[in-house]
């Protein structure tokens, strides 16, 4: 694990931006702080609207800091664009390309910008593009846009890759291969900074991760060390929809967070005993729910997640 007393490839220290004046001003971002350690896969995780966007387009360049400092790579990515091009990746979510070229000579284009690019033949054929290579953009499949996205971002060999939700509605197969880049980067001494909605995807690829919610960091660590910090038990509940969580969350031991994930689904992030479980039913029977099943399990990332914003990623 690198020091945390090299420069760090991203720096952010009491970040604000908004957006709108008066009445309609939006505190997107708002006294947010973090560090991305040189080498290292690092996440930003948060509800929708926390500010996740907001905060990674300050770091490529594309927005100025209204306050608050931003160094990437030690420079500051607005004043030193023209250095820092070079150097880091970015992989935008949409656009980025010509609507009528075609997938593969956008990436040798892109290629041709830089010294010393990956050989595009062996790019193509490991992000699986070879047989779109010849399709224009325009006509292009979420998915495949989404690869060839991927492919821009890193063909220059950057040091520095910001990836926004790279495998969004990709199919497993691509996912994974998306994921393997991520590893093979990350051994070659790149560092990723990465957003996803996936839960799983973060832990797995990740070493930290920040996870943001209303502007600010309001957790950060490993995926162990987050998961460690939580409540160690997750109960699943499932039953009708739409239980008075409020009164619910009352018999339980303090702190504990319930959220209904979906019609019926409750995850009830809490520290758990006989005692506990008994409270449960016993609130489920003074009310007159019929429970179909309650589940006790280790508590997860994305369970983390749920107990520290009380809302789910998507
Ligand atoms: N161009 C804009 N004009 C006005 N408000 C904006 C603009 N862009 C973002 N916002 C608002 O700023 C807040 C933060 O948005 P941001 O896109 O940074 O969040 P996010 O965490 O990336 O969300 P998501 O997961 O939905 O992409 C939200 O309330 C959003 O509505």
């Amino acid at each position: 694990m690198p020091s945390t007393t090299m420069t760090p490839a991203v720096e952010v220290r009491d970040l604000a931006m908004r957006y709108g004046r008066g009445d309609a001003e939006v505190r997107a971002v708002d006294g947010l702080s973090l560090r991305v350690e040189t080498g290292t896969v690092t996440s930003i995780l948060g509800p929708n609207g926390a500010g996740k966007t907001t905060t990674i387009e300050t770091c490529e360049g594309f927005r100025r800091p209204q306050s608050g400092q931003v160094r990437v790579l030690g420079l500051d990515p607005v004043a030193q664009a023209a250095e820092l091009r070079p150097r880091v990746g970015v992989m935008l979510q949409s656009g980025g390309a010509w609507l009528g070229v075609r997938a593969g000579e956008m990436l040798h284009h892109m290629a041709s910008l830089y010294a010393n690019p990956m050989p595009v033949d062996a790019l193509v054929e490991r992000l699986g593009m070879a047989s779109f290579a010849r399709t224009s953009y325009r006509r292009l499949s979420g998915g495949q846009k989404q690869r060839l996205s991927l492919a821009m971002a890193i063909v220059g060999r950057p040091e520095l890759v910001f990836l926004d939700e790279p495998t969004a509605g990709l199919d497993p197969q691509s996912r994974r291969a998306t994921w393997d880049l991520v590893d093979e980067l990350r051994r070659h001494g790149v560092t990723t900074v990465l957003t996803t909605h996936y839960m799983d995807e973060a832990q797995e690829l990740s070493d930290h991760v920040h996870i943001i919610d209303a502007g600010r960091v309001i957790a950060s660590g490993t995926p162990d060390e987050l998961v460690a910090a939580g409540a160690q038990n997750t109960i699943r509940l499932r039953t009708r929809a739409g239980l008075d969580t409020d009164s619910l969350v009352k018999e339980l031991p303090e702190g504990a967070v319930v959220v209904e994930t979906e019609p019926g689904q409750y995850v009830l992030s809490t520290e758990v005993d006989p005692g506990v479980l008994h409270r449960i039913t016993g609130w489920c029977a003074a009310h007159d729910v019929l429970v179909e099943s309650v589940l006790v399990e280790h508590q997860t990332l994305e369970d983390r997640f749920l107990e520290l914003t009380g809302r789910e990623l998507r």
